[in-house]
């Protein structure tokens, strides 16, 4: 139990110290903190980080993670670059590996599991989206392209897949405000439905925190923000490292 307590500080660590910059300098931070760590990171080495542009990603897609990433750097007067007001955040298809909710897990489930919306090989097929936050503003915002797996009604975004990207931005916000948390309370509003493969924007605001608990609004809009698809609550609770390990 020691043991996996100390692998799981170290993992959370690291998982919670990568920065979100560019690729290329997120690769060699990793790499530096892999030389110093004694212990092995919840990631293999060059994990694939699924927040940044694919063959699949369409214009409307691009053009706003090249509007978002465009504000993550600032350019001072002398043509210096500086970190702008928003932070791309990296994305994986493994949270923290070491970590088992306290109930056993045979080698096999813990080799194998993946993040739920991490989880397809084929770009494109489900959920194909990129997160930027605004710590100052304490806002965060996601570009979805809502892939053909994902299909509900006829020609539609299932609601329950919508459901798991409004858990998924807001469970990020929260833990961004103050990891680790877990998802109390989730409310829903469908006001209209999404069209398969239609790029949407998925926007998280900080309404409160009260001790442990952290109560975040949401909304899904067209990306030009004319139509409202969708409005959320939702209550996340502090917990602790060893919630994690032995489970609620
Ligand atoms: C997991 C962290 C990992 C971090 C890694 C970061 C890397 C990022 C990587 C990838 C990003 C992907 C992001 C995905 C995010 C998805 C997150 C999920 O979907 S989580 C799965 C679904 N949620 C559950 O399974 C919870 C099950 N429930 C519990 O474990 C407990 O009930 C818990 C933790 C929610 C609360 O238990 P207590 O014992 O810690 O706390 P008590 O004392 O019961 O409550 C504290 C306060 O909260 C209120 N509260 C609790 N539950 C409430 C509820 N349902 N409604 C209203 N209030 C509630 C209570 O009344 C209390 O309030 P008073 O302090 O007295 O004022």
């Amino acid at each position: 139990m020691a043991r996996s307590l100390a692998r799981l500080v170290k993992g959370f660590q690291s998982i919670t110290a990568l920065p979100a910059v560019a690729a290329p300098a997120c690769a060699s931070l990793r790499s530096a903190s892999l030389r110093t760590m004694a212990v092995p990171l919840p990631f293999s080495s060059k994990p694939r980080d699924f927040s940044l542009p694919n063959v699949s990603w369409g214009p409307e897609m691009l053009r706003l993670y090249e509007f978002y990433n465009n504000l993550c750097e600032r350019e001072t007067e002398g043509a210096e670059k500086r970190r702008g007001p928003w932070q791309r955040l990296p994305s994986y298809n493994r949270s923290l590996k070491y970590a088992t909710g306290g109930v056993y897990l045979s080698k096999i489930i813990q080799s194998k599991a993946r993040l739920f919306t991490r989880n397809m090989r084929n770009p494109g097929a489900a959920f194909e989206y990129v997160l930027f936050v605004n710590k100052e503003e304490q806002r965060c915002v996601c570009i979805l392209q809502a892939g053909h797996l994902l299909e509900g009604p006829p020609g539609h975004v299932h609601g329950g897949a919508i459901a798991t990207m409004i858990d998924t931005v807001t469970g990020t916000h929260a833990s961004q405000l103050c990891e680790p948390v877990m998802t109390a309370n989730l409310n829903i509003n469908y006001r209209s439905p999404i069209p398969l493969g239609s790029t949407v924007l998925i926007e998280s605001t900080l309404d409160r925190k009260e001790g442990k608990k952290t109560y975040i609004s949401c909304k899904v809009t067209s990306t030009d923000g004319s139509k409202l698809h969708t409005e959320a609550t939702a209550l996340f609770v502090s917990i602790s490292i060893s919630h994690l390990l032995l489970g609620g």
